[in-house]
């Protein structure tokens, strides 16, 4: 291979939630990172749409590397949040139990919680029930309080980790898909659709694809089960109903339909686990957004009166394993990050953090930064100052959620500019609001006219 092919320390396959915190990472840690993300823009695979909860792990398996991970990254994220202008939305959470039989494992939840390290889940007497949720259906045997449980901006979040990287030298490419890996000395030789890549050591993180990414080099140890998950956003008139989030009872394979604030000012709903074929295209149907709605007013009786804004669907990678898993393969230099399903939004930094010492363990020491740089991200969240609240930010594009020419032209600016127009509208909610683009969608296209990603981006020669 010539030498003018780029050579990297690391390649991140996959530019998810996991995937960023890796590459973040590694990059803190002083290697010389690319991130290949298939898309046109980051997220635009399973880490697109989730709940936005920041979870405990106080129902997680007890012993398990998702627990471990998910409090790792719950507390780095606590940890570092302010420092990258990062909200959080501090609602707790009630559990919430509609039958005698779901009343019966409260008491078995709360022992696992406890088994877990999280401190304060507890029952709750009937009005303290309804002091913490007033508007709960009357219906409701019984509830658990669980403190901690937290909303975020899912999206800012893991462009804050990217962002960071490339702010301390990581290179991202995005519509790279890699179609092939090759073994050579030292290393491997990816082919992307960007041209080929060299990096010491791999690791994937490739969400939906992470066992079609494996198979590039062995038979995989996991098979990705894609499942999806379908919402129901409803308007930001619904959010004085609703100021914790409530929980069902969880069950093997599912936390369970939520009614969860948004850190946005709306209400959500969902999601489903239905199990697809299909990676990629979640499409939402009437009679699961019926059900959900109707799930909704069983357990917030005043949502049936409330108008749905919008509805979404995301696909979890879960595989035959209900843990990660998330392996090194020192001979092979290659690490695996698969199965990283709806927790991965708390686990990213507890992820970031386990390769990290996986790299450290089986490759090459870590040699972390002296004084990074640290970006700070707009905050879209409604309880926070919004920085077209400042003067002189310029004219109002998108009417439903406030967003300015300034923040959209931000947006696609910089060193981590939007790709597409799902990229855009998760850097700025442009598009989001209760009309869903009708009012700003012409404008806002005709501001990004020519400067989103047709092509792949093209590495730096090394
Ligand atoms: O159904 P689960 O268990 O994948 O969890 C979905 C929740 O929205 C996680 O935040």
């Amino acid at each position: 291979m010539s030498s003018d092919v780029p050579l990297y320390d690391a390649a991140v396959i996959g530019g998810g939630l996991a995937g960023c915190a890796v590459l973040r990472a590694l990059t803190l840690g002083g290697l010389r990172c690319v991130l290949l993300e298939r898309g046109a823009d980051l997220l635009s695979g399973a880490s697109k749409g989730n709940s936005a909860i920041l979870h405990t792990g106080f129902d997680a398996p007890p012993g398990s590397l998702e627990l471990r991970l998910m409090q790792a990254g719950r507390a780095d994220y606590l940890a570092i949040r302010e420092r990258m202008n990062l909200p959080l939305l501090e609602t707790d959470a009630v559990l919430a139990a509609w039958s005698e039989q779901e009343l019966q494992r409260l008491p078995v939840i709360a022992d696992q919680a406890h088994r877990n390290g999280v401190d304060g889940v507890r029952p709750l007497a009937r009005d303290e029930i309804f002091a913490k949720a007033p508007h709960l259906g009357p219906d409701v045997a019984g509830a658990l309080l669980v403190p901690g449980e937290h909303l975020i901006d899912p999206w800012s979040a893991p462009h804050a980790y990217a962002l960071q990287a490339v702010l301390n030298g990581a290179a991202i490419l995005r519509r790279a898909e890699v179609r092939g890996a090759r073994r050579e000395a030292g290393g491997w030789t990816l082919d992307t659709a960007a041209g080929p890549v060299r990096a010491g050591l791999v690791v994937n993180c490739a969400g939906n694809f992470g066992d079609r990414v494996e198979a590039l080099h062995r038979d995989s140890p996991f098979t990705i089960k894609p499942r999806k998950g379908q919402f129901v956003v409803f308007d930001k008139t619904a959010r004085r109903f609703l100021s914790t989030i409530v929980l069902p009872v969880p069950n093997e394979r599912t936390k369970g339909v939520v009614v969860t604030p948004t850190i946005f000012g709306n209400v959500l709903v969902g999601p489903t686990a239905e199990e697809q074929e299909e990676r990629e295209i979640g499409t939402v149907d009437r009679a699961a957004l019926e059900a959900l709605i109707g799930a909704a007013g069983r357990i917030v009786p005043a949502l049936r009166d409330e108008p749905v804004t919008a509805t979404y669907a995301g696909i979890r990678p879960a595989t035959q394993f209900k843990d990660f898993v998330i392996e090194a393969l020192p001979a092979e230099r290659w690490i695996v990050a698969g199965g990283i399903r709806s927790t991965g939004l708390t686990a990213a930094l507890g992820i970031g953090q386990h390769v990290a010492a996986l790299v450290a363990e089986h490759f090459v020491g870590l040699k972390p930064l002296n004084d990074p740089a640290w970006p700070r991200m707009p905050n879209l969240a409604e309880h926070l100052p919004r920085d077209h609240q400042r003067p002189g930010r310029g004219d109002l594009v998108c009417l439903c959620e406030y967003v300015t020419a300034d923040e959209i032209e931000a947006a696609l600016a910089g060193p981590l500019p939007a790709g597409d127009l799902g990229g855009l509208k998760r850097r700025t909610r442009a598009m989001m609001g209760r009309c869903q683009g009708f009012n700003c969608q012409a404008r806002v296209c005709a501001m990004a006219e020519g400067r989103l990603l047709e092509a792949p981006e093209m590495p730096h020669a090394a």
